[in-house]
C-alpha cells in the first residue's frame, strides 16, 4: 500500500495541494505553517482514484456493517461520492447546517435510521468531524465510523475515541511531510510545528 500513498502524495504536491511557510488560518482558530489543500486533488484523475481507494480500504479495515458512506461539507461531498462508488454503497453528505427552505435536512442522499461511515478529506482537532457526527446522530442516522484522507494530529483521533466512534485516517501530516520531504521537498519551515504533534 506504501505505492499508492507515495502516488497520492505526489498527486497532491503535483496539484499545488501542500503549502508549507505562510500563515494559515485553520477552522479551529490555530495559525500554522503548514496547509493542506485537498481539494486540488479531484482536479486530477490519479490522485482522485488512488485517494477513493485508500479511502475505501480505510472504510473496510472499520470493520463495521454500513450503508452508507456520508460526506462531511464542502470538502469531503466529493470523497463521500468517490468513496461510496468504489465500495458500491449509497453516498450523502452532512451540511453544517440545515437549509432554511427545501426539506431543511441536515444529512442528504440517505434514508433516515441507515448504518453511516463519515468521510472527509483533512481532520485537525476533530471539531468537524464531531460535528457532523452529531447532526447525523440527531437527525436519526448510526454514525458506525469516521475516515479522512490526512490527520493532522491535532486530536480528531482522540476525539473520536471519546465519542465512541472507530475512527481510520489514510494518512498522518507527519508521513506525509515525511514522503515529501524524500520527493524534494523543503519541509524545514513545518518542523517546529511537527514536533509537537500527537502522532
Ligand atoms: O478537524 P477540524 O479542526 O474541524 O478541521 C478540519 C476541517 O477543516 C476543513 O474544512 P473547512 O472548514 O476548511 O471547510 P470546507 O470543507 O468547506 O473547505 C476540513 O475539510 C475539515 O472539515
Ligand atoms: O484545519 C483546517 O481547517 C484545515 C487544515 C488543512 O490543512 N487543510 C484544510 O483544508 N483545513
Amino acid at each position: 500500500m506504501t505505492n499508492a500513498k507515495l502516488t497520492l502524495v505526489r498527486e497532491l504536491l503535483e496539484a499545488g495541494g501542500l503549502r508549507i511557510g505562510g500563515e494559515y488560518r485553520l477552522r479551529s482558530g490555530t495559525v500554522s505553517r503548514i496547509y493542506i489543500d485537498a481539494r486540488r486533488l479531484y482536479s486530477r484523475p490519479l490522485g482522485r482514484r488512488v485517494a477513493a481507494f485508500l479511502l475505501a480500504r480505510s472504510v473496510e479495515e472499520l470493520g463495521a456493517t454500513y450503508d452508507a458512506v456520508v460526506g462531511v461539507a464542502t470538502g469531503g461531498i466529493g470523497w463521500g461520492v468517490l468513496v461510496a462508488e468504489v465500495l458500491g454503497v449509497a453516498s450523502g453528505y452532512v451540511r453544517p447546517e440545515p437549509k432554511d427552505h427545501g426539506l431543511r435536512r441536515l444529512v442528504e442522499g440517505v434514508e433516515e435510521g441507515s448504518r453511516i461511515v463519515i468521510v472527509d478529506d483533512v481532520a485537525t482537532t476533530g471539531g468537524a468531524l464531531l460535528d457532523a457526527v452529531r447532526a447525523a446522530e440527531a437527525s436519526g442516522y448510526r454514525v458506525v465510523g469516521a475516515v479522512v484522507i490526512f490527520d493532522r494530529c491535532m486530536g480528531a483521533a482522540e476525539r473520536m475515541d471519546e465519542a465512541g466512534i472507530p475512527y481510520k485516517r489514510v494518512m498522518t501530516i507527519r508521513e506525509l511531510l515525511s514522503f515529501a520531504r524524500d520527493m524534494g521537498v523543503d519541509t524545514s519551515a513545518a518542523e517546529d510545528e511537527v514536533a509537537n504533534l500527537r502522532c
